[in-house]
């Protein structure tokens, strides 16, 4: 059984969750009927990822506070559902004064409170709970729920042929899932990826820019050029990671393309969320290619954060720059890509 699996549905259909010692349930989908019933005084207090918490002022209330500890917001008489929802909702930041003075309170199990904020974003909802008074029927440990988060280990699922527009080569696609939180992923084998140090593409899922096109981003042509490069070396190997967003999940980036509209830049809405500027980690990659039998790689990517990622787990990596034209739409976020995340020409 999955535990780590049925705590990210239970988040996502508004039930509660035990985290070890912490019941929790996410702000965003648990309904006032729901909260009615497992919290009928109107005492459970809200958990905020620290970044969260930051983009409130509410970081520095505390000693131990920073921008990566969760924070517990104190329940005040004045503090109903509604407006807690819209206090968590970073879209609504631009709307009014937020309502306040907020308080902070200590946490009675840090290590668990995080890991049910990693659950949360795992679920692709945003960070902040319900911190409830109540038991819970599904129940996680920590230890699980913090694994789930960064996914470690594959089994193979499925393998088949796939004709690919624009591919003369065969390819094979191979379905693989994550054991910690059964999460689905998929490697492209394009042709015969021969040799020791196969050319190898790790992408993260974007379906705005992979399946519609979006200008805003490099992802779809980054994910073409990259099959056309392997097809002309007569083999590579894709793989398609479920990292949406760079790990945030679809709704929440679209969030995040909403305060873009405002005025912040990509990292600056992440933050705003209550996110780390990135959330996506590569064991999992790491796993999948070792599952097809890699253990040395030449790597099409100017994200540095990739190449560490899979050299931590020891896959040998060479880097092949993978910079595509920019456009008038996405020309600004390629130049805070470079400024602020590190990423290389
Ligand atoms: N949170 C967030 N995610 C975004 C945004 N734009 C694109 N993404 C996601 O970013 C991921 C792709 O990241 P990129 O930075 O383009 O590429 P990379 O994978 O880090 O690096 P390369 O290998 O050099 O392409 C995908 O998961 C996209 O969904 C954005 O503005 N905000
Ligand atoms: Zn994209």
């Amino acid at each position: 059984m999955n535990c780590a699996a049925d705590a990210i549905a239970a988040l996502r259909a508004g039930r509660a969750v035990g985290v070890d010692s912490l019941t929790v349930a996410a702000v965003e989908t648990a309904t006032d009927e729901f909260l009615a019933l497992v919290d009928a005084d109107g005492r459970a207090s809200v958990l905020l990822s620290g970044a969260r918490a930051a983009a409130l002022g509410l970081a520095n209330q505390r000693e131990s506070a920073s921008a990566r500890e969760p924070v517990l917001v104190q329940r005040e008489p004045w503090l109903d559902p509604g407006t807690v929802r819209g206090l968590v909702d970073a879209g609504r930041d631009f709307d009014r004064f937020g309502p306040g003075p907020l308080r902070t309170k200590g946490l009675t199990d840090p290590d668990a409170a995080r890991a049910a904020l990693a659950l949360a974003r795992s679920a692709g909802l945003m960070p902040a709970l319900w911190l409830l008074e109540t038991d819970a029927s599904v129940r996680v440990t920590t230890a699980e729920a913090t694994a789930a988060a960064r996914p470690a280990h594959v089994t193979i699922a499925a393998r088949a042929g796939l004709p690919v527009e624009g591919l003369a080569t065969k390819a094979q696609i191979v379905a693989m899932r994550a054991e910690e939180d059964g999460s689905e992923h998929v490697a492209l084998l394009v042709g015969a990826p021969a040799g020791k140090a196969p050319l190898t593409r790790i992408h993260s899922e974007c379906l705005t820019g992979d399946v519609f096109g979006s200008l805003k981003c490099d992802c779809g042509p980054q994910l073409r050029a990259a099959l056309q490069l392997m097809e002309a070396e007569g083999g590579g190997i894709l793989l398609y990671l479920r990292q949406e967003g760079r790990g945030i999940g679809l709704a929440n980036k679209i969030r995040a393309y909403g305060l873009q509209d405002r005025g912040l830049d990509t990292v600056e809405a992440n933050h705003r969320l209550g996110f780390a500027d990135d959330e996506r980690d590569y064991a999992l990659a790491a796993a999948m290619l070792r599952a097809l039998g890699v253990n040395e790689v030449r790597l099409l990517t100017n994200n540095p954060a990739k190449l560490a990622g899979l050299e931590a787990q020891g896959i040998t990596t060479e880097r092949v720059a993978h910079r595509l034209p920019a456009n008038p739409h996405n020309a600004h976020y390629l130049n805070v890509k470079r400024s602020k995340s590190g990423h290389l020409d």
